[in-house]
């Protein structure tokens, strides 16, 4: 049964929803911006911002004496940003788990300004954890006052509002998003009784279903599905049909794709099987047992230009799968949504590291109870988890040779246990453990109780607006001519979503960034520049040199 479009539309008639700007103004053909750079480098047309950015980086090299040598280097971009916002479709596979049913009900509850009552009074639907619809960036300073200027993150380039997205997906349970909403145990009941209709009527696609890869104790939900229990080609093409038969019946112009289903064990990287596009291609049409049903999702959407994310820790993007993404220049990302205990940590151990405090231990455990818990509680499953989680350190330790000579790294453990008493309400707790000045030693320990749909739900909507702005932005090098042709999209592994993400997939051969206040200046600066702004040194030499 075809997912609908979500029929609370508030606006247009006979279901799907024509496309507003988020507070039900239908927006303009091409979104207005929210403020105007006064700059010869930036020109805005009636669909585009075009910039004229200077990148600048310093080249270290090494003399022969083995001193270094820093110099300054330059490079001119070009820069543009289609400014029409299409009718966006996000596709969710795991639609009917606890982040799908969360999200998709936190969606409808702000798109139609929803108030319920809870224990503590009121409760007014919000976009809180999300970092594009929550968070502000500086602007720049007020000419009068010379106080910092902050606008909403959203405004910094035209951006989809979630309160537009159509949501559909898959899921191999076939529960209704209303009896998953219950199943899923996250939402209050006041909230969960202005919703329900609406989500009664959303109903998951069929999935494919590869016991192999999720644990055991999910067959009990598997009652969904695509026949066929190992990839093939016919899988592909359903998959592709399912997101052209969404796009036409909701008339949407894009559509995203994001994998919130389980955590999947990891796939053996095989020569001649998953390492080279056309291998993965024939991997598939031959069925070999090897390739997941995520790595299946990502080939449709691959081969149907749908922007495709991974939420989950396993290795969706297999080599064959990247080598394809590129091929058809198509947008992948991933992996593992960074929702509270790793984001607390990539924030903590920058601190901890960049103030030149030698971190020398990291003890991370934590017991949840929701179906991702359980899934994660077969050994396979939690491997792949375990795997994102313990990465997230090695840039910052990588980075401060005072503190670690080469290949010393602080010792790190990662524990995760099911305790289905505590649902969906995560308990994270860590030590960390360093040496301080003169054989000092600081601990600290830190009991963290997240409500991991709560947080990961607006990490998916994140995921989502900013993989939809970039595929509208592109760039060349300036000394390339005033050609349009010349003009092509950012590498095809979107690396500027890391930020919501615990094991940042980038470009093959480039490094990995986990420190989260890097991860933000990184997404931030890159929308400034589209925009012809200087990225945002934090110098305030303005309010230094007088
Ligand atoms: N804070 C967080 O919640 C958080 C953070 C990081 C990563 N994640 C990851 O996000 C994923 C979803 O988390 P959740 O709490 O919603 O889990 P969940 O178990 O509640 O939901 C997963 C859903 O996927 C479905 N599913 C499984 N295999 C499928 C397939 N092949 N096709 C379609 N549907 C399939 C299941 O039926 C289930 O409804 C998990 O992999 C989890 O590890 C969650
Ligand atoms: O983002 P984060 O809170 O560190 O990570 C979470 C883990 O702590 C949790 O055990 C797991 O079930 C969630 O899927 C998520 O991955």
């Amino acid at each position: 049964m075809a997912p609908h479009a979500e029929s609370d539309s508030g606006l247009a008639n006979g279901g799907g929803h024509s496309h507003t700007n988020g507070n039900g103004a239908a927006a303009a053909a091409a979104a207005r911006p929210k403020f105007i750079v006064n700059s010869p480098n930036v020109v805005y047309t009636d669909s585009e911002i075009r910039s004229k950015y200077t990148y600048r980086t310093t080249e270290v090299t090494e003399r022969e004496d083995g001193v270094r040598v820093a110099t300054p280097r330059e490079t001119v971009y070009d820069f543009k940003v289609d400014t029409k916002l299409p009718k966006l479709g996000v596709m969710l596979v795991g639609w009917g788990g606890n982040n799908g049913t969360t999200v998709t009900a936190g969606i409808m509850a702000n798109r139609r300004g929803l108030v319920w009552d809870t224990r503590n009074g009121s409760q007014a639907a919000n976009y809180f954890g999300s970092v594009v619809m929550g968070s502000t960036l500086k602007l720049g300073n007020d000419a009068k006052t010379q106080t910092d200027v902050n606008i909403p993150f959203h405004d910094v380039l035209p951006m989809v509002h979630p309160n537009d997205f159509v949501i559909g997906g898959w899921d191999i349970s076939g529960l209704n998003l209303a009896d998953a909403m219950d199943r899923a145990k996250v939402l209050e009941p006041t909230l969960k009784a202005l919703v329900r209709k609406e989500m009664a009527e959303l109903v998951p696609l069929p999935s494919i279903y590869y016991p192999d890869f999720i644990a055991a104790n999910q067959e009990d939900r598997a009652d969904n599905l695509i026949p066929g229990s190992k990839a093939c080609t016919a899988h592909v093409e359903q998959i592709r049909k399912d997101i052209r038969d969404f796009k036409a019946a909701n008339g949407l112009d894009k559509v995203i794709v994001q994998w919130t289903a389980n955590t999947e064990r990891f796939a053996d990287i095989i020569p001649g099987i998953n390492d080279t596009a056309e291998n993965l291609l024939k991997a598939i049409d031959a069925g070999h047992e090897e390739v997941s049903p995520s790595t299946v999702f990502a080939v449709a959407c691959i081969l149907e230009g749908a922007p495709f994310i991974n939420g989950s820790p396993q290795n969706t993007f297999v080599p064959g799968a990247i080598d394809l993404a590129e091929k058809h220049g198509a947008f992948i990302g991933g992996d593992d949504f960074k929702s509270g205990q790793t984001k607390m940590k990539s924030a903590l151990v920058d601190f901890l590291i960049t103030a030149g405090i030698k971190l020398t231990s990291i003890a991370s455990y934590n017991h949840l109870g929701n179906n991702d818990g359980k899934n994660l509680s077969s050994h396979r499953q939690f491997r792949s988890k375990e795997i994102s989680k313990s990465n997230v350190v090695d840039d910052m330790v990588a980075a401060n040779n005072v503190l670690y000579a080469e290949g010393e790294h602080p010792d790190h453990i990662v524990v995760i246990k099911y305790v289905p008493a505590v649902g969906d309400s995560k308990r994270a707790m860590d030590e960390y453990s360093a040496e301080i000045f003169l054989g000092g030693h600081q601990t600290i320990s830190i009991t963290n109780v997240c409500e991991d749909s709560l947080l990961a739900s607006p990490l998916i909507i994140d995921l989502v607006v900013i993989a939809e702005l970039m595929t509208r932005v592109q760039w060349k090098l300036h000394s390339e001519g005033a050609e349009a042709a010349k003009y092509k999209s950012f590498h095809s592994v979107l690396s500027v979503l890391s930020y919501m993400l615990k094991a940042p997939l980038t470009p093959p051969g480039t490094p990995v960034i986990n420190a989260l206040a890097k991860q933000r200046a990184a997404l931030a600066n890159i929308f400034r520049a589209c925009v012809g702004l200087e990225p945002e040194s934090d110098m305030t030499l303005e309010h230094k040199l007088f």
